[in-house]
Parts: structure tokens; sequence; C-alpha cells
């Protein structure tokens, strides 16, 4: 007898979510699916509606309409079992208790939560436990809000903004310790204005505009599908003759081939056949091929007058 199973909930699932403010559509009918374990960058101008969208997810505001679920549950039901944690920019933090009073003080308020010393180190929180929550920097306090989002050991983490203001050598610090609670199979979506931070540590890119979401996808898909990659070279052929070449090599992919006194250049995707004629004209040097960035695409997108 065969048996079928149900397939697991989506992580996150949206229909049809909407959400005004007076005249200002903030959620403009969006449809979400994230599958566990994902990691997700919300993308898109100031006010394109990632704050709202997010909050609207985890319950914290009420959509005008459309349905959402966390692993098949409501907001409150997913929040009630430990599943949800979230680190908001400006997230407001009890100043005057210790750092480790702080994180004890909030495990109590919990049924369960994660080994304390554990989370301390894990969020390099550690060498910071006797100061004053009030006297630690911004990148800091943002660690002792990342380790109170991960206290309840949740499945999903939403990440608002999260590294605002902090210094490089912060920021490479705070992705390593998002690298490592991600190979624990969270869920993680975040909003970031930092797009290099999407190209880096998210693999499917969401981009807003307008309270819409214009583009989804793969990060590195996005990139390539909205932006063009770029090939040059130099070489001693005639022009025609390089630019017969290339033409050739295209084989109909809408490229954009220009050359003029022996500079080649490129613009297009999927340029390996390019480079390879490209080579292979006489005199051949200087090769330099850069590739299109999720920072390209957003670009394109988000500037285009109409979608
Ligand atoms: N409580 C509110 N009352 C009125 N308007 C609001 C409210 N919250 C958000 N908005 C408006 O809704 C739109 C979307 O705002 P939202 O904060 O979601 O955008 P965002 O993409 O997170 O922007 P940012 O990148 O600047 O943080 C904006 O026009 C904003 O002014």
């Amino acid at each position: 007898m065969s048996q079928t199973t149900a397939p697991p909930p989506r992580a996150i699932f949206t229909r049809g979510l909407r959400k005004s403010f007076g005249d200002v559509l903030a959620v403009d009918d969006v449809d979400l699916d994230i599958s566990p374990g994902e990691i997700v960058a919300l993308l898109g101008p100031n006010g394109a509606g990632k704050t709202t969208l997010i909050d609207i997810i985890l319950g914290l505001q009420s959509p005008d309409r459309g349905e959402r679920m966390l692993c098949g549950l409501s907001p409150r039901d997913a929040i009630a079992r430990g599943l949800v944690g979230a680190l908001h920019q400006h997230g407001a933090l009890l100043t005057d208790l210790r750092v480790g009073s702080l994180v004890r003080f909030v495990a109590d308020t919990m049924e369960t939560h994660r080994d304390l010393d554990e989370l301390m180190v894990a969020t390099g929180i550690e060498a910071l436990a006797r100061r004053r929550v009030g006297k630690c920097s911004g990148g800091e306090q943002q660690r002792i809000r990342l380790a109170l989002a991960l206290l309840s050991d949740p499945l999903f983490l939403f990440l608002d903004e999260p590294t605002v203001g902090m210094d490089v050598a912060s920021r490479t610090a705070f992705w390593q310790i998002m690298d490592d609670e991600a190979q624990r199979g969270r869920t993680i979506v975040f909003a970031t204005h930092y797009l290099t931070e999407a190209q880096q540590y998210a693999q499917r890119t969401i981009i807003m505009r307008s309270g819409r979401v214009i583009a989804d996808g793969s990060t590195a898909q996005l990139a390539a599908d909205y932006a063009d990659s770029t090939l040059t070279l130099r070489c001693d052929a005639t022009d025609t003759v390089a630019r017969d070449a290339l033409e050739s090599a295209s084989a109909g992919r809408p490229w954009h081939i220009t050359v003029e006194g022996g500079m080649v250049t490129v613009r297009g995707n999927d340029l390996d056949d390019a480079a390879r004629a490209g080579l292979a004209l006489p005199g051949a040097r200087d090769l330099s091929l850069t590739h299109s960035t999720i920072e390209d695409a957003y670009l394109a997108l988000t500037t285009q007058t109409t979608l």
C-alpha cells in the first residue's frame, strides 16, 4: 500500500499580504514561500516596505488583508513556542544591567533556553559579561541583541538592518556568527542596505519597491538576470575580424559587443564563449572578466522608472 506524506510546512508562507498607512501602500500583495534553512536577504530602497513586511510576518502588525504563517503556525503560536527570534536595530536594552545579568534575566522568563555560557561564547559576548550594557559599544550592543534573539534556540531569525553603524571588523565578526548559526539549520531573513552582505551571505534575495516584491530568486541568478557581466581584452586583429569572431561566438545571445582600435568589450551574460573567442584572436592580451553583482541588479531594478 502506498503511503502519501504531506509536504513539510513552509518555514514562511504569505499570501496576498497588504498593509497601508493612510495613502501609503506599505505592503502590496506580497506572496512568499521560504523553505526551512534558507538565508534570505530582503532589499529595497528606504520606504520600500521591508520593515512593515517583517513586522507583519512576526505578528507585530496586522495586515489589512492576506495570510501569513510560520512553520504552519500563526505568528503568535510560533512565538509562544520559542520558534522565532528577531533582532531590530534599535531594540531597547536594559542599559543598567551587566551583560551577563541581562542574558540571565531574559532567560529566566523562558521555559527552555540555550545554554547561556555556550550562547555567550557563540555570539562573542563572553568577555563583556561583567560590563554594563549601557557602556558597550553599538556593535557590542548589537551582539547582545543577537544573543537575546537566539536564546530560545529559534528556528527563524529575522534581522532588520542588523549591522548598521558597525565597523568593518564588527560586521565581519557578526556575519561569521550568523554563518555558524545558519549551519545549525535556522531560517534567516535579513533586511539590509549593505548589498555586499546579500551577495556574500544570502542564497536568496528578495527585492522590494513601493511595497511590492519586484524580484525574488537565487542571489547569483538575480545578479546574472538583471545585470550584465563585462569582458574586455586587447588584440591585434582588425576591428571587423574581432567583431565577427565575437558575434559568431554569441550564437544569438544578446551580447552588447563594441570593438574600437583593437579594444574589445562585451557586455552580457554567460561570457565564457566570448572569452574563448577573444583569446583566439591574434595578439589577444589583458583579458578581464567582471561578473555582475547583486548591487548591479539592485540598481537596475530599483532605478527603473516603470516596473
Ligand atoms: N506606523 C506607520 N505609520 C505611517 N506610515 C508608516 C508606518 N510604518 C511605515 N510607514 C510607511 O510605510 C512605508 C514603508 O515603510 P517601511 O518602514 O516598511 O519601509 P522600509 O523598506 O523598511 O524602509 P527603510 O529601509 O527606510 O527602513 C513608508 O512610506 C513608511 O513611511
